[in-house]
């Protein structure tokens, strides 16, 4: 937490519970996930160029007991981050995200300055053996040159990022095995010209 109020990003190993974890992981192993394309999602989504992404997603809607351990895990964290960070933060989407081999997600922000709602970025990783050589790392880049890298991140599990979505670009590399993770953002209550977004 101190480090995300100092830095605007912070990485957690065993973020959660172990059996929280387990829970999750024995989900996405589970097959029973109905992937979709994430380049064909909602209207939400601020993808201006599909090409940049070929991973699948499945929104996370409280629809298994795992779902509901993660969802409340979450706002947890939602009120957490709003007490000691007096971020305002106001609501919380997140996606089970499945990158098969070769799969990648191409340096993007998660959110744009101005009209952005989302507020801060997730990711929790799935993965419970990742060599180091296995390619599939998170990389963020400095918000004040986009070519420098501040961090690489393995997506082992248990491993929760957290950063400021406007403000740091970041990709996923292609990986040699298939990754596993769940994708998350806390979002403001932005109502403007007349939209209230997130809708009521
Ligand atoms: O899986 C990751 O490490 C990051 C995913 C991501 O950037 C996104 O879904 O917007
Ligand atoms: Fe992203």
């Amino acid at each position: 937490m101190k480090d995300l109020r100092q830095d605007g990003y912070c990485v957690l190993e065993n973020a959660l519970p172990d059996e929280i974890a387990q829970s999750l992981l024995a989900e996405v192993t589970s097959s029973n996930i109905d992937y979709r394309q994430a380049n064909i999602g909602r209207a939400q989504d601020h993808q201006l160029n599909q090409s940049i992404r070929s991973d699948a997603i499945k929104w996370i809607n409280k629809e298994s007991p795992a779902e509901t351990l993660w969802v409340e895990q979450m706002e947890n964290l939602r009120l957490e981050l709003n007490k000691q960070l007096f971020l305002g933060l106001f609501s919380y989407e997140s996606h089970f995200a499945h990158y098969p081999i070769g799969a990648f997600y191409k340096t993007h922000l998660d959110a744009f300055h101005g009209q952005a709602n989302r507020m801060l970025s997730t990711v929790y990783y799935l993965n419970p053996e990742w060599p180091e050589n296995a390619g599939g790392e998170l990389v963020i880049y400095n918000p004040e040159n986009h070519q420098e890298e501040i961090i690489r991140v393995q997506p082992k599990l248990g491993t929760l990022v957290i950063f400021l979505s406007e403000e740091f670009p970041h990709q996923v590399l292609p990986a040699t095995r298939p990754r596993q993770s769940i994708a998350g953002w806390f979002r403001v209550n932005n109502s403007s010209h007349n939209k209230i977004d997130p809708p009521e």
